[in-house]
């Protein structure tokens, strides 16, 4: 058997993969009375981490999320000190980043100590409430600058829908059941929820026409994505297998892969998506761990009977039995004239991410399988979530069949494509019986006109 050497098999690491504990009880509640709240997506068994700075700070720093508040986890570092390793020199950061490069021990010791003292009777309580800032007053900014960036194309819904656009004669490749296909994106234009989306200019080639012009993307979409933080960290040269690749999946968020997709079917054969994809990527501003997710839990989506089996180095009994994650994302679009009207969002899709082909342990498997190293902080996109019916596609490439078909909005409004005013935003949930249900927050952004060509 391969051997992971970043992550030596020593007992405490095979833990990580440990089954729910009692971190996951329902019953459990808070003393911070909003995480009851119902329609909460923060109650006391998620506690996903960000970066913040309280309205009027000047400094951003690591809290962790709780109903409808944040608990400042530098200013508590030292209390934590006694449980979690290295605790002051990670949770004082500006970033997640030194927290991600621990091992999973760590984050499970501080998972543990925070349900503790937000726990209802902590001794701690008194202690805390000094801390504890409201999420409304809050500035969120990316949880760490990820150095680097692929994006999967794991939903074998999406890829056969969007082939079938773009290569009407050959929409789903004879690689795509073998091989988890991504592409190495653009780390440096992730932007934090919220941050505006400026429509790219580029170069693409207007139905009808022979040859391309430059100017403002006339087809603007998104597409409803999990991003997948990475922690630990690997050396050129090492692999990861299969049966450890949970030991690097610190977290999860929500992910808008913006897309301009006349850039895109102009540029892409035959080295895939360049310009069309790099000039923003949105995410979520909190990181649901992996810890918290563990009740969610899933069989691999299963394949057809047809289907290749995945190679040895992509199969391990252990992620085809509990490999997926049930993770419900929906996209919802809110036009300029439906915020003008006081209307909200209208959603265009749904669908969980059980459903994808590929596995976010076979993900990091595949990817480290050449000696590719694996950074903490990190960052992977899942590829577009869309799911079998006509209200679970997770683009509007899909939603519109390429344009062709306008999506009409309660309102009278239609659209193609996204348009200047729009905006567009994920949220993501998980439910299930017997447990405390779970939300990813909201992944925003707004699209600005285009800059005039030339400047
Ligand atoms: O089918 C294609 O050529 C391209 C499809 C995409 O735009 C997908 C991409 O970014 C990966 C994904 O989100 O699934
Ligand atoms: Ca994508
Ligand atoms: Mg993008």
């Amino acid at each position: 058997m391969r051997h992971c050497r970043a992550f030596p098999k020593h007992p405490e690491s095979v833990v990580t993969d440990s089954p729910i504990d009692e971190t996951h009880a329902p019953e459990r509640r808070s003393w911070v009375a909003s995480a009851h709240d119902p329609r909460t997506d923060f109650p006391l068994q998620n506690l996903p981490l960000g970066v913040f700075r309280p309205k009027g700070a000047a400094e951003f720093r690591i809290g962790v999320a709780i109903g409808d508040r944040i608990l400042d986890l530098a200013a508590i570092a030292t209390q934590l000190a006694d449980e979690v390793d290295s605790a002051v020199t990670v949770l004082t950061a500006p970033s997640l980043g030194p927290l991600m490069a621990l091992q999973p021990s760590a984050w499970r010791a501080l998972r543990r100590a925070l349900v503790q003292r937000l726990e209802a009777g902590s001794p701690h309580q008194s202690a805390l409430e000094p801390f504890l800032f409201s999420m409304a007053d809050a500035e969120m900014r990316l949880p760490v600058r990820p150095g680097g960036f692929i994006d999967f194309f794991a939903s074998i819904q999406h890829a056969t829908n969007a082939g079938r656009l773009f290569r009407p004669n050959a929409p789903l490749l004879p690689n795509y059941k073998h091989v988890p296909i991504a592409y190495n994106g653009r780390a440096s234009t992730i932007r934090a929820d919220g941050a505006d989306i400026r429509r790219p200019n580029g170069q693409r080639r207007r139905e009808g026409e022979e040859t391309p012009s430059f100017g403002p993307s006339l087809r603007l979409d998104y597409e409803m994505e999990l991003g997948i933080f990475l922690g630990g960290g690997t050396a050129v040269g090492e692999t990861v297998t299969i049966d450890a690749a949970w030991q690097h999946i610190f977290g999860f968020c929500l992910l808008n892969d913006w897309s301009a997709r006349d850039i895109q079917a102009w540029e892409y054969q035959p080295l895939g998506p360049f310009l069309g994809k790099s000039f923003a990527t949105s995410v979520s501003p909190w990181i649901v761990t992996a810890e918290a997710l563990k009740p969610f839990r899933v069989p691999a989506a299963a394949r057809a009977a047809d289907d290749p089996a995945p190679l040895p180095y992509l199969l391990d009994p252990a992620d085809q039995a509990m490999g997926g994650l049930d993770i419900t994302l929906s996209a919802w679009l809110r036009t300029a004239a439906m915020a003008a009207a006081g209307h909200p969002a209208e959603r265009l899709g749904t669908a969980s991410a059980a459903g994808l082909y590929w596995t976010p342990a076979q993900m990091v498997a595949h990817q480290t399988s050449n000696g590719c190293s694996l950074e903490a902080g990190d960052l992977y996109g899942t590829g577009t979530i869309s799911g079998d019916g006509p209200d679970s596609l997770g683009s509007l490439l899909e939603i519109t069949r390429g344009g062709s078909e306008p999506k009409t909005l309660a309102n009278g409004d239609s659209r193609r494509f996204l348009e200047d005013g729009d905006e567009l935003s994920l949220t993501g949930r998980c439910e299930k019986p017997g447990f405390a249900s779970l939300g990813f927050g909201t992944c925003r952004g707004t699209v600005l006109p285009a800059l005039p060509v030339g400047t």
